[in-house]
């Protein structure tokens, strides 16, 4: 199969795990016979440097050509007084290609068990998803205002309801697929987008019988999220509490540096990106965890490409490395391998191709 994907590092550790990513897909291609077609392209703040826009025309339209693309992250201190920031070029991007649905799987992973600060007995079998409305809501809609002596300022909160339908049922869809429940979180109690959305909830379960629903509010949900993570199956929220709490919900696997995500559209390019930030703080030191890059290829790899067995075999790859011991520091408590991202990624490929290939091969890479 012949796939084009432009490559978007972006800032701070993004080109770091991005390069990570890179390889592994080198390793899907080779052990699977496949061409990956990579364009890499200037984006966020390192664009504005270049150009002064965070997302420059010739990167907008290089992503709308490809099959997907791949993104690492935007942002850091240096652009933080800027009237152009590196994210709104991310927020121009998920509307340009219209990628509404931001899927972002949370699961404990195999051999980090023991490594979320809550209790084991807690974490044991959680396994959910996320289904965020990524390009819509308060992000976006205008107003959004400042005046002059900067004392006052607005945002605003709208929702159509086409929006909310179409994100709504994408939720229902995957649960009648995964363990056949939605839980639905918003603040009908105060908001009006909240109240459309919990209708639009309850008339589309009319069409799922076999899918569970709940609704709950957010601020009990983000109680429920790290008390009882095993209860739920899919999330469905608006884009700011999607924001929110899939960064808390990071505590559950225990690093954000191992969770990917998916934002699709239903027809043009998805959009594949970690869930973390540029994380100034360790940006060049080589120790950023490239598995939520990985996995968000793999993601790619399963949603854009329909590559079911390759998406499986990135994730075995990476599930296996962790098993062996291998550690970034962030996800490093003590036992195992303190690797840096480089020698992650090396263990990763290597398991990569260890599955079809003779053991020859693989001694020429150890
Ligand atoms: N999608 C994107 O491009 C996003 C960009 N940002 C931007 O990133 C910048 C930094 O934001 P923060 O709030 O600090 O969030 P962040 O996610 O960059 O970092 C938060 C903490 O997690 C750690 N961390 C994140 N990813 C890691 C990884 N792969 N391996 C090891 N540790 C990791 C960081 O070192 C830091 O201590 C800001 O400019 C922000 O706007 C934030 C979130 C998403
Ligand atoms: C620019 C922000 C909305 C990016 C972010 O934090 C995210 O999408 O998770
Ligand atoms: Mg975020």
């Amino acid at each position: 199969m012949e796939k084009k994907i432009t490559v978007l590092p972006g800032d701070g550790i993004g080109p770091e795990v991005m390069k990570g990513a890179l390889e592994i897909l080198d390793g899907v291609a080779t052990r699977f016979g496949h061409a990956f077609h990579t364009t890499v392209k200037k984006f966020g703040g390192a664009a504005i440097d270049h150009s002064g826009s965070p997302l420059p025309e010739d990167t907008l339209l290089a992503c709308k050509q490809s099959d997907a693309v791949l993104l690492g992250a935007v942002g850091g201190p240096q652009w933080d007084g800027n009237i152009v920031r590196p994210e709104h070029g991310l927020l121009r991007l998920r509307k340009e290609l219209n990628v509404f649905a931001n899927l972002r799987p949370v699961q404990v992973f195999p051999g980090l068990e023991n490594l979320s600060p809550l209790k084991s007995n807690r974490v044991k079998g959680a396994d959910f998803i996320f289904v965020r409305e990524l390009t819509g809501g308060i992000y976006f809609s205008q107003p959004k205002t400042r005046d002059k002596e900067g004392k006052n300022a607005t945002d605003t909160l709208f929702y159509s309801s086409e929006e909310v339908e179409r994100i709504v049922e994408k939720a229902f869809e995957l649960a009648s697929v995964r363990k056949g429940k939605v839980t639905s979180v918003d603040k009908a109690n105060v908001l009006e987008t909240s109240k459309m959305w919990r209708e639009i909830v309850d008339s589309t379960a009319k069409k799922y019988p076999n899918v569970q629903v709940e609704h709950m509010l957010v601020d009990y949900a983000a109680m429920r999220l790290i008390s009882e993570p095993s209860k739920f199956d899919v999330i469905v929220t608006e884009n700011m509490f999607g924001d929110i709490l899939s960064d808390e919900a990071a505590v559950i696997p225990g690093s954000l540096g191992v969770m990917p995500s998916a934002s699709l559209s239903g027809n043009g390019p998805g959009l594949y990106e970690p869930i973390h930030g540029s994380a100034p703080d360790i940006a060049g030191k080589g120790e950023a965890n490239p598995v939520g890059m990985i996995l968000s290829a793999a993601m790619m790899l399963r949603h854009s490409f329909q590559l079911e067995k390759e998406a499986e075999a990135v994730e075995r790859a990476v599930f296996e490395t962790l098993q062996a011991g291998y550690r970034t520091r962030d996800i490093y408590s003590g036992t195992g391998y303190l690797t840096s991202t480089k020698e992650m990624v090396n263990q990763i490929h290597l398991r990569m191709l260890e599955d079809s290939t003779s053991a020859t091969l693989l001694e020429v890479y150890v």
